[in-house]
């Protein structure tokens, strides 16, 4: 478990995080969240003991990251990717970091089996792409097979392929009982991927919630409605709904029920041919929560 508290950076004038307190759960990915610069790095880094707080803690398994004698089986992170000696192979990367945690030889081999790359194990990292560079990153953090994992926008630089593996990998770590905390700004594998989001802007708290619970409480829902009588049809629904034409024979109505629609062109006598009720995205919902607080619009620079 990942424990937060009042966790707080400044840089100079910046404040970067600001009094953030959450947790992290065995079992669940969590999905960390927010727009650019919204601090989401420099929490990761001070988490991972890689920047010092201005106040406040964060703790792995109830140990600050620092006071750990092994880290690397306490946490699993990637963060930079590019983060290996270029001279290095993935074998003997691995094998370092192995020896200098008393992580036993044999799971160098069983890791890099786990991430696909057993094939170019003895190559120059230097030699890799990106995506097997964020392969040997997420080896580094599975070689320990520790109960919590961090990852950075793991899915940079990975093909379709890689990013179903990667959502499987998440799914599979959280069903094994491990904290998974992962952030990215791929909406759409988020959505698939997390159970619990940690949304932040500018620094602070945002949301703290389930997934399903983000996404009913920050977007309305919508019902596409399909008729050949779409005006008579928005005469009928205008009184109770907002609507809003999507095509010519297709309108978009939010703040109705799908069965209420059905039920108001019945006694109007105005035929449909499609009643749908929109799946929201997180997309949607994310951005109608942190329009506020994103620091850099097109057009648009704020500071905070
Ligand atoms: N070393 C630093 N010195 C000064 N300011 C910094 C430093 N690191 C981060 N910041 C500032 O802190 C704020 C938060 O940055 P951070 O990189 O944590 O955001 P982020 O949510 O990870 O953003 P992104 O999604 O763009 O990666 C930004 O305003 C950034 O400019």
């Amino acid at each position: 478990m990942i424990e937060v508290r009042g966790l707080t950076k400044r840089y100079g004038e910046v404040l970067a995080v600001d009094d953030l307190t959450f947790a992290v759960r065995p079992g669940e990915v969590t999905g960390f969240l927010g727009p650019n610069g919204a601090g989401k790095s420099t929490t990761l880094r001070m988490i991972l003991g890689l920047d010092a707080p201005s106040s406040g803690t964060a703790t792995v398994g109830g140990m600050s990251f620092t006071a750990q004698p092994a880290p690397l089986r306490a946490v699993g992170a990637l963060l930079d990717p590019g983060a290996v000696l270029p001279s290095r192979s993935a074998f003997h990367h691995l094998l370092a970091l192995a020896a200098g945690n008393g992580i036993p030889r044999s799971r160098v081999d069983e890791t890099l089996a786990e991430v696909g790359l057993e094939k170019v194990a003895r190559r120059r990292a230097g030699t890799y792409s990106l995506g097997m560079r964020q392969r040997l990153g997420i080896a580094a953090a599975l070689l320990g097979r520790p109960p919590v994992l961090v990852f950075d926008e793991p899915l940079n630089g990975l093909d379709p392929e890689g990013i179903v593996w990667i959502r499987s990998l998440m799914r599979n770590m959280a069903a094994e009982g491990r904290a998974v905390l992962m952030s990215s700004h791929l909406m759409s594998e988020m959505e698939l991927t997390a159970d619990h989001l940690i949304v932040i802007g500018r620094g602070k708290l945002i949301a703290d919630t389930t997934m399903k619970d983000f996404i009913e409480a920050h977007s309305e829902r919508e019902v596409l409605v399909r008729s050949p009588q779409t005006q008579a049809l928005r005469r009928l629904l205008s009184e109770a709904g907002d609507v809003r034409a999507e095509d010519h024979d297709t309108l978009v109505v939010t703040g109705l029920e799908a069965a209420r629609i059905g039920a108001l062109a019945a006694a109007g006598g105005v035929e449909l041919h499609e009643l749908s009720p929109r799946q929201v995205s997180l997309e949607r919902a994310f951005m109608e929560l942190t329009q506020d607080a994103v620091e850099y619009q097109a057009g648009k620079e704020t500071n905070r």
